[in-house]
């Protein structure tokens, strides 16, 4: 039988020590740990993270503002934005959401970030950290998605040591933290991405996979090893034939989930762990700030 890696527990699980966190720092501080999310343009998928994440604030006592953006804003502005956060002392955590805009380098945004505040752990401090992590050790902080993954392979039992982890993508945002994690937790890890010549040749060796390309449809059946444990980071919004709306991954599900050993779902999968894993470090920055 296919386990499927529902987020869905692992995130009860986690709602008592956070809400729990927060109100202590809410005692602490007089105020509730802030969350400020700078959101430029329209991308579909940054919209469902900024819905998603702003519910699960309220539920656990995180106040999450959403400062929006128009398109065409200059570098200079976003950068100017980001320095008033980072000298605002009722902000704890600063987010800004990627992709940025042609006009605006992302580098350069992201490491305006004060590193306190940085609780996607884009910044170059934080990639480093990562990177140097003790070996076998897990990482407690870093960006938000691979660490849910890491929260949910472990919630679910599954060990990643001495497996073959096969992650398709190379995004700072997934692919790469995600190959540090699993490779300081014992994993021989591949990263493929759109110049792989042979991806099935590479996803069919896999014990874990990763997908985080944003192509619907993009890992099928024959590319898995039966039994192998499929993590689908995708977010793709299609309209079917009837017209009717559908959220789906990069795995095609239906196929591919009878074969698998465990899969993640979309959504209810990936989705959910990353909003818990932002919340639980805007809650320890807070925290931080509360012990100065
Ligand atoms: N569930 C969640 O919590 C999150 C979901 N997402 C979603 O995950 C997806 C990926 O996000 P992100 O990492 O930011 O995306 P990027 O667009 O930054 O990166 C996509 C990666 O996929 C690779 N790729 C694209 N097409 C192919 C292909 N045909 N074969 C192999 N590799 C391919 C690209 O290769 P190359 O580098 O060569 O261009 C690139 O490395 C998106 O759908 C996004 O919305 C993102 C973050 C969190
Ligand atoms: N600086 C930055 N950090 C990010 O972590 C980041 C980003 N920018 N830009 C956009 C991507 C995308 N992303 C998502 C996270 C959760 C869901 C999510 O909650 N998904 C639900 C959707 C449920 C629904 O509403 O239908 C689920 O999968 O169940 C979606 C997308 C984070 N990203």
């Amino acid at each position: 039988m296919t386990v499927i890696l529902k987020a869905k527990p692992v995130i009860e699980s986690l709602t008592t020590s956070l809400t729990a966190d927060a109100a202590h720092v809410t005692a602490t501080l007089g105020r509730k740990p802030h969350l400020t999310v700078v959101l430029v343009g329209d991308d579909p998928a940054s919209a469902i993270y900024v819905r998603n994440k702003q519910r699960r604030a309220e539920e656990v006592g995180v106040q999450s503002e959403t400062i929006r953006l128009n398109a065409d804003v200059s570098q200079a502005e976003v950068v100017a934005k980001v320095q008033q956060l980072n000298a605002d002392p009722a902000v704890d955590g600063i987010i800004v959401q990627l992709p940025l805009p042609n006009q605006i380098d992302a580098d350069v945004i992201i490491n305006t970030i004060a590193d306190a505040k940085d609780v996607d752990g884009f910044t170059l401090a934080a990639t480093g950290r990562l990177w140097t992590l003790p070996k076998n050790s897990q990482a407690t902080v870093g960006p938000c998605t691979p660490l849910g993954i890491m929260a949910l392979l472990d919630y679910y039992g599954i060990d990643v040591a001495g497996k073959n982890a096969v992650i398709v993508g190379r995004s700072n945002i997934v692919g790469k933290p995600m190959a540090a994690m699993l490779l300081n937790r014992g994993a021989t890890v591949t990263i493929a991405h759109s110049q792989t010549t042979d991806l099935k040749a590479a996803t069919q060796t896999a014990d874990i996979i990763v997908a985080a390309t944003g192509r619907r449809n993009l890992i099928t059946a024959d590319m898995v090893k039966p039994g192998a444990t499929i993590i689908d980071v995708g977010m793709n919004r299609y309209v079917d034939a009837a017209g009717k709306k559908h959220l789906t991954g990069d795995v095609d599900y239906a196929n591919v989930a009878p074969i698998a050993g465990a899969i993640t779902p979309v959504p209810g999968g990936v989705g959910p762990m990353t909003v818990n894993m932002l919340l639980k470090q805007t809650i320890a920055a807070a925290a931080r700030t509360a012990a100065e």
